[in-house]
């Protein structure tokens, strides 16, 4: 019986597939119109033409960027699919699992505090899973003693958490998220047994947290002078799991390892692509496990049940052979009901992802994800192989080598103390210097499958390797989005936070779009047209600070000139203009509504793609472009994940806070007032000359850009608390628009 029923269920969306198939269809006849209208205007004779040549070339140029993004995020909208699964149906016999390796990665204890990893690490230690077959490895980036602490202490505690969460079914398994939510308050609640053990391990919780705050406390002061400051750490690698302990324990415990590669000013190590490349190797040669799930240090467990959930696509031998990974979405614990900074990243977990997954797979989204190892040694584990190639490939450790062995059998599984024999191999390959001469993270294409590990290539490792590595290799991978959250992060939640990291990806997506890797070129030869579209809408995302900036500025430097750049209102072809506009909202505005959202999340979808667009898009451009000439270098830094109560109160009620650099406020506030002058002037000029036919599209794209971006004028005119914007910043960005204007118009004249 067992074997007759699926494992997990495939369905397609019919309706939404007719709605969207239909619209691209009838928006793609309108932009042919819009752009014989363009184009015609370049035939008319010069002398014969009313507009001068220039703002009509860089609107016409922005439209067509406009129109490129739309068409290749049309993937997206071709096949969206979703899942369900059936874990009940997988087999009963433990033995039949395939081995766990859990890697989480941390880079800074200050700015990740070390309850919170150490809440990871411990939902991570309390998956519903053989605990002998689930290996848990935190990767420490600081290299800072008090992680170190924060993962024995959590060790001690785990020892009385995992019993608690098994013996009751507990389903919240990180205990912050446990002890803070309303499973603690009633479940189960008429047990005296039950409330009195449950209050018993809150106490456990409580004092773990107070020694690993006095610890960190401590040990901040204590790490001020030393490494942690100069970036440079020698590797370090415990096994938590004291030996010989076994059998006194009175339940099975997960194997738990710290990892603190080795760090040098003189060896590049690559962020997070670096210490995921060390966990890689390390872990080989501990427990080697077929699979591994990866998570971000905030990134808890919500639910004991993700490993076996993704497991019924990993036991599919229809879909397996191919399968390279399981993407469950990013969720976070701390959004407002008024997402203002569209922190949920919701078009992506909902909209997006689920249209790759009807073509080639989600994009790896860097957590959430359980990935087959053999997907990213980049070889088949199977064939026979060649030493030399092999070292070249992978380096020089034989133990780690003889870990890629089809019938290789871990240091866990044969019995063997891994703690005492195999720890000055794991330093090894934990070293700066294990890299050099291999192709560990290279980008080469020298020869097909010479590239091992994740990619460096990238800001964005999760993305390139996903794209380069695994689906350009004719790997899949599928999402699967639960109602039950299965993981749940923290999301950056202050404008600052949010701009930061979004130039972060801005760099890391544009340098894909402008390397060799472009999806456009990379891609079609090695995977569906439409597959690498949704890859290059992606990878094209910072390119969105070009259509931003020029309708931001063009049509208004020539409202303000007198030039009209958009067909009257009395004219047919205004309709054209009109339709393409209207659509692309009701467009948008309807995949928010299907997805449970609201007109509200759709305004603030439209603000805060604005607000990126004309900042963090345009800087991450920069950056790629720079980086690319050799005149800046890369650079990861970590979101801050310790909480500020003034800005997260303000976040919660939905208040943008404007505490961040001159770099992202000055474009934000000068083009506001830029936009306000050109309605004000436009409405004034309606109303002085009676002719209000010609500059109306100017004057509603203007009106338009202010409605949406109210609270950027609030911040300038209104407000009066902490998280406004200074003055200082309205003159600055004052003189900045006179500046525009009058240069503007010069060149205008000519
Ligand atoms: O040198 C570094 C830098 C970062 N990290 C870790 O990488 C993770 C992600 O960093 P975070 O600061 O949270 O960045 P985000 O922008 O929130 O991360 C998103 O974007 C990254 C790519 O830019 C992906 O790797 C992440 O999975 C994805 O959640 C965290 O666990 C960090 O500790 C390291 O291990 N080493
Ligand atoms: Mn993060």
């Amino acid at each position: 019986m067992e074997n007759s029923l699926p494992l997990h269920l495939c369905h397609v969306h019919k309706f939404s597939i007719i709605i969207n198939r239909t619209y691209t269809f009838l928006h793609c006849i309108a932009i042919a119109f819009l752009i014989y209208y363009r184009a015609s205007f370049l035939y008319q004779e010069a002398k014969t033409r009313t507009t001068p040549l220039l703002p009509w070339l860089l609107v016409f140029a922005g439209e067509l960027v406009l129109s490129f993004m739309w068409l290749v995020g049309q993937a997206y909208r071709w096949r969206p699919v979703y899942r369900t699964v059936f874990p009940e149906r997988l087999p009963e016999d433990d033995n039949k699992f395939p081995a766990i390796d859990v890697f989480i990665c941390t880079a800074d204890p200050k700015k990740e505090p070390t309850v919170e990893v150490m809440n990871t690490v411990l939902s991570a230690m309390a998956l519903d899973y053989p605990p002998e077959k689930l290996h848990v490895y935190l990767s420490d980036d600081g290299g800072a003693s008090i992680t170190l602490t924060g993962m024995k202490e959590a060790f001690k505690f785990a020892r009385s958490w995992l019993p608690f969460c098994k013996k009751y079914g507990i389903k919240t398994i990180c205990p912050k998220a446990y002890f803070s939510s309303s499973e603690y308050q009633y479940a189960d609640s008429g047990r005296a047994e039950f409330m009195e053990e449950k209050q018993k391990i809150k106490e456990k919780y409580e004092a773990f947290k107070e020694r690993v705050l006095r610890a960190a406390e401590k040990g901040q002061a204590e790490d001020k002078n030393a490494q942690i400051s100069t970036g440079a750490h020698p590797s370090l690698i415990e096994v938590i799991n004291e030996k010989g302990n076994e059998a006194t324990e009175q339940v099975k415990m997960p194997l738990l390892v710290y990892v603190s590669r080795e760090k040098r000013p003189s060896h590049s190590h690559h962020f997070k692509a670096g210490a995921l490349n060390v966990l890689l190797r390390v872990s080989g040669v501990i427990s080697n496990s077929p699979y591994m799930l990866v998570l971000d240090c905030d990134m808890y467990c919500n639910d004991p049940t993700s490993a076996r959930q993704a497991m019924c696509f990993h036991f599919d031998p229809k879909i397996s052979p191919s399968l390279a990974f399981v993407q469950f979405p990013q969720t976070f614990h701390n959004l407002s009901k008024n997402d203002i900074y569209d922190s949920e990243i919701r078009s992506i977990f909902r909209i997006l992802w689920y249209g790759l997954d009807g073509l080639k797979g989600p994009v790896l989204s860097g957590t959430n994800f359980y990935i087959k190892r053999e997907a990213l040694y980049g070889i088949s584990l199977q064939k026979g192989l060649d030493l030399i190639e092999l070292k070249n490939s992978f380096g020089q450790s034989n133990e780690f080598l003889k870990s890629l062995r089809a019938d290789h059998k871990s240091s866990i599984d044969d019995g063997s103390d891994s703690s005492s024999k195999l720890l000055p191999e794991t330093k090894v390959l934990a070293s700066c210097a294990y890299e050099d001469n291999s192709k560990w993270g290279d980008e080469a294409i020298t020869w097909l499958w010479l590239q091992v590990g994740f990619m460096y290539h990238s800001l964005v490792e999760d993305y390139f390797i996903g794209f380069k590595s695994l689906h350009c290799k004719g790997w899949k991978s599928v999402y699967l989005n639960p109602s039950r959250p299965q993981f749940l992060g923290t999301s950056t939640t202050n404008l600052n936070d949010l701009l930061t990291q979004g130039t972060r990806w801005g760099a890391g997506l544009a340098e894909v779009l402008i390397s060799k890797f472009s999806p456009l070129i990379y891609g079609p030869p090695r995977m569906s047209l439409l597959a690498s579209m949704g890859y290059a809408e992606l990878a094209s995302f910072p390119i969105y600070f070009f259509p931003l900036w020029c309708f931001a500025t063009i049509p208004q430097l020539c409202l303000l000139n007198g030039i009209s750049l958009f067909p009257e209102v009395s004219d047919s072809k205004f309709y054209i203009f009109l339709f393409i506009f209207l659509s692309s909202l009701s467009k948008h505005l309807y995949e928010v509504l299907k997805t449970g959202g609201s007109i509200r999340i759709w305004r603030n979808e439209q603000r805060i793609w604005m607000i990126k667009g004309v900042t963090c898009y345009f800087y991450g451009t920069l950056n790629a472009i720079m980086s690319k000439l050799g005149l800046s270098e890369a650079s990861f830094v970590p979101t801050n994940k310790a909480d500020d109560d003034e800005q997260a109160k303000r976040y919660l009620m939905g208040i943008f806070d404007f505490q961040t650099s001159t770099m992202f406020l000055a474009p934000l506030v000068t083009l506001t007032i830029l936009n306000i002058v050109a309605f004000f002037w436009g409405v004034l000029r309606m109303i002085i000359t009676g002719d209000w036919e010609k500059m109306f599209a100017q004057v509603l794209l203007s009106f338009y850009i202010l409605i949406i971006g109210y609270a950027i004028i609030e911040g300038m005119f209104v407000r009066k608390d902490t998280g406004r914007i200074p003055p200082s910043m309205t003159i600055l960005s004052t003189i900045l628009s006179v500046i525009f204007l009058s240069l503007g118009s010069i060149v205008l004249m000519y």
